[in-house]
């Protein structure tokens, strides 16, 4: 890259679980197979990032862990870019923000190092559940509905995702949605995020970025809850300090000493609380000889065998709206504690 071009920097938000790892892992594909060198940014609530084992090792990573890049680590965006552009003079740089983030507040980040450093914000990619703002739609209420919709009017590219959990009909209603929150993105249906990442960012380019940043809530909203944290006026989607939608998240941790027994894990998995929105983990299981990474979003949990790099403990992380997080954990101990008693025991050694 010649030293006058400004360093292309993309973000990607959506709620937790929408499909932003699905979605990043598809562009990193893509600007390697045009000889371009990424780098990415991961930020994560919980303790450990789970997101980048399912990312090339080759490719620069900083990670910024146990909190939330619009607010509590907010400061650290723009020192840990900078330093991952020094360090490592990427082509690109992608930030994959937390499911919880307000976007605003990350752009003011990366506006704020483009002060002292070449960078061109190319825009911001939501993904978006379909099944899951349906159903906040339907409802029209509560801060995470709040917060998906501060995510849609600050994208300059919308990806409807996960359209296989709707039917014709409700993928209409939820599209028709997105578009009046936000009438300057183009949309994008996907399965998997499996949209081609050389139209989306041709797409990116054409966007005008900033006007989703400066969007209104349109008048056919009048009845959202949301209009009057997230709508206009003081509280606009573009004010500053209005990143308290996400006050109410938070993640718990749970370092596991013994391997669990399958099928009560996954038990636990299902009978998770409605408040625990999102939960994913790297597991070994007592009956089993493989680790396994598991996911649950919104309802849905997958597992899929694994063999991490390093010393990556057996570790799940939870996060949701005030669930009781000591309940959880007596939970977790309860399943090791009877694994552990059972005579196919094996306790892992890293
Ligand atoms: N049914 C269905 N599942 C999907 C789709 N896209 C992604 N998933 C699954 O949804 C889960 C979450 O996907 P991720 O890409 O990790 O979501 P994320 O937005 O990065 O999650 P966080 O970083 O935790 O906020 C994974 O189990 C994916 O395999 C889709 O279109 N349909």
């Amino acid at each position: 890259m010649e030293a006058s071009k400004p360093l292309p920097v993309y973000i990607l938000s959506g709620f937790l679980g929408s499909g932003k790892t699905t979605l990043l892992q598809r562009l990193l594909a893509h600007w390697k197979s045009q000889g371009l060198r990424p780098a990415v940014i991961m930020n994560e609530l919980g303790e450990v990032n789970l997101d980048g084992l399912l990312v090339e090792q080759t490719v620069p990573m900083a990670e910024l862990l146990g909190g939330c890049i619009c607010c509590t680590i907010r400061g650290d965006l723009s020192t840990e870019l900078a330093t991952l552009i020094k360090r490592e003079s990427p082509d690109l740089v992608i930030i994959e923000a937390t499911g919880a983030a307000n976007p605003i507040e990350i752009i003011d980040s990366v506006t704020e190092t483009s002060l002292y450093q070449r960078l061109e914000l190319k825009g911001l990619i939501t993904v978006a559940d379909a099944a899951h703002l349906l159903e906040l739609h339907r409802t029209q209420k509560g801060s995470t509905y709040r917060l998906m919709q501060e995510q849609i009017r600050s994208a300059s590219v919308l990806i409807l995702n996960k359209t296989d959990r709707v039917s014709a009909e409700e993928e209409a209603e939820v599209a028709d949605v997105l578009r009046r929150w936000n009438a300057y993105a183009d949309l994008l249906p996907a399965v998997n995020c499996a949209v081609d990442p050389a139209e989306l960012l041709e797409r990116m380019e054409q966007a005008d970025i900033h006007a989703g940043w400066e969007a209104e809530a349109e008048p056919g909203d009048a009845g959202d809850e949301a209009q009057g944290s997230a709508g206009t006026g003081e509280e606009g989607a573009g004010a500053p300090g209005t990143h308290r939608t996400h006050d109410h998240v938070m993640a718990y941790t749970h370092y596991f000493t013994f391997p669990v027994n399958s099928e009560e894990f996954e038990a636990l998995i299902r009978d998770l609380p409605s408040d625990v929105y999102r939960a994913k983990g790297v597991v070994s299981f007592s009956d089993t000889s493989s680790r396994f990474l598991f996911q649950y979003a919104y309802r849905e949990a997958d597992f899929m065998k694994i063999t991490p790099q390093g010393d990556l403990p057996d570790v799940a992380v939870f996060i949701g709206e005030h669930f009781s997080s000591s309940e959880l954990r007596s939970k977790l101990l309860k399943l090791e504690r009877r694994a552990a008693g059972r005579p196919d025991r094996v306790r892992r050694t890293l």
